[in-house]
């Protein structure tokens, strides 16, 4: 039986903008199981943000397909967190989280509950009625998680979701979402430049060339589940770490627009 919630093949996509077109990714072919915790990584510009995209129906590719397999008539397929909150600064916490599930159609008492825990599960109970400029950046994603997680979507696509975070509270979103995800067991697609937390967070690090991104390796992280941020003091982790960051950077070179 075919196990794969997500299958992309042979996807392109050319943009173009005055006279001039840019090949902005592919081809590119990728499988993720059911349930998998998926991590991509690439050079800056790579197409990244567009596969995933592509991946959401956001945007449709110039060519190859993509095809998700559903196994819900209740769960929408996908919910996606970006970098930068998109949460509506006119709406409160509370109304923000149960956003997607008015989209969705939800009905009053299954969103209420959601959204209730939800909140809760994220540490909002108390803010449910606050705005989003009274809260901190990592408060704001907090609430952009707790949406895009209240929508109980089948396949939960994160581009790079705590990049605008610091260190310290980036450190304090991963282990959240970490524990959220083991609990969960949802498929997820994860866009991040970090390698530590792609082999802290993913079964498997896909590592992306320079522009037009395509797939150069898929690396499987082997550390068991469940797993804490403690394994970042491995050996195992840092050798692992510095196999990617080989890889990657090998591409960096290749790319004209970081090679001298
Ligand atoms: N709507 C658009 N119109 C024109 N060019 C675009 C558009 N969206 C993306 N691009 C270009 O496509 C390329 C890939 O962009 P994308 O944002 O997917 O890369 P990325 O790997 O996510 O980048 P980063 O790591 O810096 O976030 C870039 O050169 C970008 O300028």
């Amino acid at each position: 039986m075919n196990d794969n919630r997500v299958a992309v093949r042979g996807v392109e996509r050319v943009f173009a903008s005055g006279h001039a077109t840019v090949k902005a990714l592919g081809p590119i072919d990728l499988d993720v199981r059911d349930g998998e915790f998926l991590c991509i990584v690439g050079p800056s510009g790579c197409g990244k943000s567009t596969l995933l995209r592509i991946i959401a129906g956001l945007l449709s590719p110039s060519d190859g397909e993509v095809s998700l397999r559903t196994t819900s008539k209740e769960a929408p397929l996908t919910s996606v967190v970006f970098q930068d909150y998109s949460i509506f600064p006119w709406k409160t916490v509370e109304a923000n989280v149960r956003f997607g599930l008015d989209i969705a159609k939800v009905p009053g008492s299954v969103s209420k509950e959601r959204v209730s825990r939800w909140l809760t599960r994220l540490g909002l109970k108390d803010f449910g009625g606050a705005y989003p400029a009274t809260l901190s950046g990592g408060m704001k994603q907090r609430v952009s998680i707790a949406r895009a997680f209240a929508v109980e979507p089948q396949i939960l696509l994160m581009d790079e979701p705590f990049a605008a975070l610091d260190a310290q509270l980036r450190q304090v979103m991963q282990a959240e979402l970490l524990e959220l995800w083991q609990e969960d067991g949802r498929t997820v697609i994860f866009i991040t430049h970090n390698l530590d937390e792609a082999i802290l967070l993913g079964d498997r690090v896909i590592v992306m060339s320079s522009r037009p991104g395509r797939v150069v390796a898929e690396v499987d992280v082997p550390f068991a589940r469940p797993r804490s941020p403690e394994i970042r003091r491995s050996s195992e982790f840092a050798e692992l770490e510095g196999e990617i960051w080989d890889l990657l950077r090998s591409e960096m070179k290749t790319d004209p627009r970081t090679s001298a």
